[in-house]
């Protein structure tokens, strides 16, 4: 098999390093200064053991691949306000013998929120999830580092919206000799919505810093505590912290990396890079669609997007927003929506 890896940024760019030094045949899809430090200088990958460099072959469209082999394995990774333009460039691809990848190939979306999945099954015949625990950062144009050791990450992968296949295992089997543990599950989406939960956290840390403030995990616990909510009230099944826990365990340490300081999550990063989008409307916003269509208030996640996609739309730096205004802006929304749901609304 070979692994075409469409979107080689911090996930898509780490995944496709680690294939590589397993010995898999890797094809890299990029954009930009990217795209061009990829073909100069190779994909620089930081990891604990030390400086890695790769020289797979790099593209930025199908046309310039020509036919995709019909043992090709699409890896979806790029942010999810990206992946409806990208689904778009690479379903029609046509594929050595005949057909189009949409018809053909698999397509493993290795991505944060629940939408992308969604999407592709509009599109492609062969749509599998992954619920990607894989702390990574695109350091500079050609160079990504992934900080977790001894593994590189976790991910859960299974068809979706569920079961298990042959071309699911393969892939698991390669990514287990690549340095990640891989499980295969036969209800991905629920590991997905779990992890959906963890990511509300990403527009938080985004505005304002890390949540290592008491007062921030404060915050956090009631913006995880809407979701929860939300995916009560949708009957939506995630798994527990216990399960998390269980598999996650100690498993990944996080070490400081040469040259490669992780700069904060995928959010975080997207305001540093200052690439004018963030993801919040798929992760924080996917909550609130979802508290729309079932009645539930979900007022944090809201400030959260919206605050987020202002830091992103004005080039803002991240963490910039003070705590404490954080706060009052939190305590505001909640108060705002008790007055409105107060007895004039229900006179
Ligand atoms: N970083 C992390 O630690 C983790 C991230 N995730 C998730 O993984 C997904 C990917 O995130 P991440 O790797 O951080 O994102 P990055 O921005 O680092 O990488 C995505 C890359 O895809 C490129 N891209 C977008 N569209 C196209 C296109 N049509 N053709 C070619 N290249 C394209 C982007 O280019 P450009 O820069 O020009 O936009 C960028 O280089 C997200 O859903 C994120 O939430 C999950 C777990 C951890
Ligand atoms: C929290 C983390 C790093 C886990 O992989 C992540 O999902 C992100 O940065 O978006």
């Amino acid at each position: 098999m070979r692994y075409v890896i469409i979107g080689a940024g911090a996930v898509g760019g780490t995944i496709a390093g680690r294939l590589a030094e397993a010995g898999k045949q890797v094809v890299l899809v990029a954009r930009g200064a990217h795209r061009a430090a990829l073909a100069e200088h190779g994909l620089r990958l930081r990891v604990p053991e030390g400086p890695l460099t790769f020289r797979p072959p790099v593209v930025e469209s199908p046309a310039e691949l020509g036919a995709l082999r019909a043992d090709d394995v699409l890896v979806l990774a790029v942010k999810t306000q990206d992946a409806e333009s990208a689904l778009r460039t690479w379903g029609p691809a046509p594929v050595e013998g005949g057909g189009t990848a949409a018809e053909r190939l698999p397509l493993f979306c290795a991505q944060n929120g629940v939408e992308s999945p969604r999407l592709a099954l509009r599109r492609f015949r062969h749509v599998y999830g992954v619920c990607v625990w894989l702390p990574s950062t695109h350091v500079d144009p050609g160079v990504v580092g992934a900080a977790g050791s001894p593994l590189t990450g976790i991910l859960h992968l299974g068809r979706h919206p569920h079961g298990v296949d042959d071309t699911v295992r393969r892939v698991a089997a390669d990514l287990e000799k690549a340095c990640f543990e891989a499980p295969v599950v036969p209800d991905v989406s629920r590991w997905q919505y779990a992890k959906l939960l963890s990511n509300l956290a990403n527009a938080l840390e985004a505005v304002s810093g890390p949540v290592g403030d008491p007062r921030a995990e404060a915050l956090y616990a009631q913006v995880r505590a809407e979701g929860e909510s939300v995916l009560r009230a949708a009957g939506i099944a995630y798994a527990s912290t216990d399960e998390e826990r269980a598999v996650r365990g100690d498993k990944i340490t996080l070490v400081p990396l040469d040259g490669a300081p992780r700069g904060g999550g995928s959010s975080w990063q997207s305001l540093s890079r200052g690439t004018g989008t963030i993801e919040a409307d798929h992760l924080n916003g996917e909550i609130v669609l979802l508290g729309r269509l079932h009645g539930v208030p979900t007022p944090l996640n809201e400030l959260l997007q919206r605050l987020a996609n202002e830091f992103a739309r004005e080039r803002r730096a991240p963490g910039s927003l003070p705590l404490p205004d954080l706060l009052r802006l939190a305590d505001a929304a909640v108060a705002f929506l008790q007055d409105s749901r107060g007895p004039r609304s229900v006179a």
